[in-house]
Parts: C-alpha cells; sequence; structure tokens
C-alpha cells in the first residue's frame, strides 16, 4: 500500500489530506506540522480573534476526531528537517519516514525587521501563527502605543483591531501608498480615509528607521523622516517568504518559491506542492498567491493529481479583507489595467471596477458583495461589463451576467 507525506499542517496541507480521503485514497497519509495546534485557519488572528472576539475552538478547520476517522497520522509539534529524494525519505528529529508521494505545503515565513534596527526587542510583534497572535494579545489595551510598520493586510487590519481597543495607532508604509501591492490606488484611498476617521495616524512614504529600547524592551522608533515616537508595541507586517528552504535543501527547483507544472508538481516527479509556498503557470506567466482560496483550491487540485487525474490547477483568485465595519473583497488580479470605474452606493458602500482595453479583469467592493459577486463570475466565464451600466447606481447589475 503507499504513502503519502505531507509537510504542514496549515490551510493547504490539512485541505489536501481530506481531499485524498474524499476521493477514494486508501492508502497511508501522514500529516507532518511543526505547529502544535491542529490545523487552523489564519485569517481571524489578524482580525475577531486578536479583538477578542472568536475563540480558540473556532480557528480549528476540523477536530481532532476527523483526522483519527479518516485514518490520518497527524504529527504535530514536529519539524521535518531534510527530505532525501532518491531515498524517498523525510527526516523528522531522529526519524527517517519512507514516502511514495510527498507533498510540501509548508506556506510562509513572516519577514521580520533585523536585530541591528531593534527588531529583536521585547514588545515588537509579527503576525503569522496562532503564538504570535497570543503573545500580543495582551499589549492591545486602551491607552496603548502601537507602531505598525508595513500597510498591507496585516498592517492596516491589525491597526482597524488596535483603535477598535482604544490603542493609539501610528502606521508607516515605506511605499507612497497603502496596500500598493495588492490593490489600486482608488482602493487605497478607501481605506485610508477609513483609518483617519477611526484616529489611526496613516503615514505613507515614511519607513522606520530604528526601533529605541530599554532593558531590551521598545520604547521608541525613529522614521526615516526624522521624526521620533513613543511606542509600547510595535506590530510588523512587512511581507513574507515563502517557506523554501526544505525544498532548496532537497534541490528542487525554485522561483520566487517552489516552482510547479500546472499539476502542481515539482522539479521532483513524486514531490508535489501548494498554497503559499507554491510558484505555478498562470495566464502564461508564473504567480505565487497568498490567500486562503488558492490555498484550499490549489491542495484539492494537487491531490486529484497525485490520485492520477492529469488536471490543470486555473486559479481564480479572489481575496477579502475585514477593516472596522467594511469588508473588503477582492475579485481578480488588476494587474496591467488601464482604467477604473467607479460604481458608489449608500454610505460606504462602493466598488471599482479595473479593466485592460475592453476586457473586466478585476473588481475591488466595498460593503458590496453584490457588486463582487457579479464581478467574479463575469470574470470567472471571460465576460466583460458594460462600463456605463456599471458606474450608474440605479443600474441592477444582475443581468451583465445574462449579456
Ligand atoms: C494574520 C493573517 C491573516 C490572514 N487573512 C487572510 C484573509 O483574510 N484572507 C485570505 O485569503 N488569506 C489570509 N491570510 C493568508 C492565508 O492565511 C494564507 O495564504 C494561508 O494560510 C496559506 O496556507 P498554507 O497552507 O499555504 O500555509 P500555512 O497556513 O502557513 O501553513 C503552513 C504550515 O506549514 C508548517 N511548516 C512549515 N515548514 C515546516 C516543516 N519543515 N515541518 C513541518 N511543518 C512545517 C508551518 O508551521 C505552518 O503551520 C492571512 C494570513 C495571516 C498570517
Ligand atoms: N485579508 C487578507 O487576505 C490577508 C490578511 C492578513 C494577511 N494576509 C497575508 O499575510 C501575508 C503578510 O501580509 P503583509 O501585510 O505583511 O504583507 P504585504 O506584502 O501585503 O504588505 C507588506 C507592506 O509592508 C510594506 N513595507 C515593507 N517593508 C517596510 C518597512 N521597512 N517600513 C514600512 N513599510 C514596509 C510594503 O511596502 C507593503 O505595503 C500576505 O501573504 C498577505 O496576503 C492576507
Amino acid at each position: 500500500m503507499s504513502h503519502i507525506v505531507v509537510i504542514g499542517a496549515g490551510q493547504a496541507g490539512a485541505s489536501l489530506v481530506a481531499r485524498l480521503r474524499k476521493d477514494g485514497f486508501e492508502g497511508d497519509i501522514t500529516l507532518i506540522g511543526a505547529e502544535p495546534h491542529l490545523p487552523y485557519q489564519r485569517p481571524p488572528l489578524s482580525k475577531a480573534y486578536l479583538l477578542g472576539e472568536m475563540e480558540l475552538e473556532r480557528l480549528f478547520l476540523r477536530p481532532e476526531s476527523f483526522y483519527t476517522d479518516n485514518n490520518v497520522s497527524l504529527r504535530l509539534g514536529q519539524r521535518v528537517t531534510g527530505i532525501d529524494p532518491q531515498a524517498k525519505t523525510v527526516t523528522v528529529g531522529d526519524e527517517v519516514i519512507s514516502y511514495d508521494e510527498l507533498a510540501l505545503t509548508t506556506g510562509s515565513d513572516p519577514r521580520r525587521l533585523p536585530a541591528a534596527i531593534g527588531g529583536d526587542l521585547d514588545g515588537v510583534h509579527v503576525v503569522r501563527d496562532l503564538a504570535h497572535v497570543d503573545d500580543m494579545g495582551p499589549y492591545v489595551a486602551e491607552g496603548a502605543r502601537a507602531l505598525i510598520v508595513g500597510g498591507g493586510y496585516i498592517g492596516l487590519e491589525a491597526a482597524a483591531v488596535c483603535a477598535k481597543r482604544g490603542v493609539k495607532v501610528t502606521l508607516v508604509e515605506m511605499a507612497d501608498r497603502i496596500l500598493q501591492r495588492v490593490a489600486a490606488p482608488e482602493t487605497s484611498d478607501y481605506f485610508r480615509t477609513l483609518h483617519s476617521e477611526y484616529g489611526a495616524d496613516i503615514r505613507e512614504g515614511v519607513g522606520l528607521d530604528r526601533l529605541v529600547g530599554d532593558n531590551g524592551k521598545v520604547t521608541g522608533a525613529v522614521l526615516t523622516d526624522g521624526s521620533q515616537l513613543d511606542v509600547d508595541f510595535v506590530v510588523v507586517g512587512v511581507g513574507i517568504a515563502p517557506s523554501t528552504k526544505l525544498a532548496e535543501m532537497a534541490g528542487l527547483e525554485l522561483d520566487n518559491g517552489i516552482k510547479t507544472d500546472a499539476h502542481g508538481r515539482t522539479s521532483d516527479p513524486s514531490i508535489w506542492a501548494a498554497g503559499d509556498c507554491a510558484s505555478f503557470p498562470h495566464a502564461g506567466a508564473r504567480i505565487r498567491l497568498e490567500s486562503v482560496p488558492n490555498a484550499i483550491d490549489q491542495s484539492e487540485v494537487v491531490a486529484q493529481n497525485m490520485l492520477g487525474a492529469a488536471k490543470d490547477y486555473v486559479a481564480t483568485p479572489w481575496f477579502w479583507s475585514d477593516q472596522y465595519d467594511v469588508k473588503l473583497q477582492i475579485a481578480g488580479l488588476n494587474t496591467g489595467y488601464d482604467r477604473v470605474v467607479t460604481r458608489k452606493g449608500e454610505g460606504q458602500t462602493v466598488s471599482f471596477w479595473y479593466y485592460k482595453g475592453d476586457r473586466l479583469i478585476a473588481v475591488d467592493a466595498m460593503n458590496d458583495p453584490r457588486a463582487y459577486m457579479v464581478g467574479k463570475r463575469l470574470i470567472e466565464a471571460g465576460k466583460t461589463a458594460d462600463p456605463v451600466v456599471v458606474a450608474d447606481p440605479d443600474a441592477d447589475l444582475k443581468p451583465l451576467l445574462k449579456a
């Protein structure tokens, strides 16, 4: 009987093993995870869980019984330190485990601030794992002063939670606008205004020069424009790097992540990759997506291919973020857009529709699930949307789907 080993018990790893069993795989499955917890969802870590509005148990993707009932050998709190592709083994501590097929779902590692500028002081937090957020929780208290470094999703979601909890927030983004990696200027403008309404001080085009400490604990910061701040804690949200160390040591090809073909197979025919760590062919280029929908969809396709399906993974990217009372939903990728059409609804409701020539390529919707849903379905179907209809707040969007 064959043995499938999966390294990384996060969103992708958990989805992959579930799909293997769902599709009838009867061999042995071992899922190995470095963290001590059952596989859990990360999105609430910078939202409801950090806010103290979500119980730990609700983070877990499936109960422990799922793994025992499905005969998945779950090895938690164990880090794989090596892969030998010739011998088809992985090393965990002193143990060597054989595999027939191996999947890498190792996720990504948060970038940290260098120790030389105070990145190792107490009170400086990254936000990736449950343990990081549990460490940070007590700092998020009314009246505390937080410096948030980075205006991506992590920084802005943390800023929203902190501001809601009465923390005095200063956020620095070294690029000229927040959310520049994932959204267009219109969406950045929207969220800058939203944060300022809640009292968060958003400073763009400004980086961190260094942190200042006293007795090993952070007490202040000097910014690249020379300004100085007193701070009680720091949240570092300056992006991630895909976890490729094991793959690299095993001699697998890398390309901004673990390089796979359209089926999710790496340069070794018995090794597969999915989730944040994998870079794959997409629309004539190669991309890596850092999102829950990608981790689930890609790992499910990889599971099917490990069982012989030979199916291409065709990503239909979508993302979401919650900040204050606003839900941002993004369908598609806006790379290369040349026109934006705005659809304004009541109050905070607005959506931005991105076109490349006549083609609709992405929609950013704020508190507008209908615009998001219609946009997503149009993009998935390769259809466009008449900009005149889109821009008219009184026009019904649904007929666009039938056009
Ligand atoms: C705070 C936060 C909020 C987020 N919010 C959203 C959101 O709202 N929407 C969204 O779409 N995405 C969100 N994301 C991104 C999303 O969570 C990730 O894209 C997703 O978790 C990727 O899944 P993954 O399985 O590839 O990686 P992960 O979930 O990171 O799992 C990888 C696992 O592999 C383990 N591992 C790594 N190396 C080894 C090894 N050598 N041995 C054993 N185990 C190993 C790691 O410890 C980790 O547990 C958020 C991320 C964070 C951190
Ligand atoms: N809602 C969501 O989808 C969601 C929520 C949270 C996290 N995540 C994921 O978590 C991961 C990490 O998120 P993130 O926000 O850290 O990454 P990110 O890459 O989205 O944003 C990092 C930001 O930090 C800025 N930056 C980098 N170095 C800086 C410095 N020295 N000073 C000031 N600014 C600096 C960058 O310009 C960038 O805007 C990503 O994969 C992200 O997609 C997703």
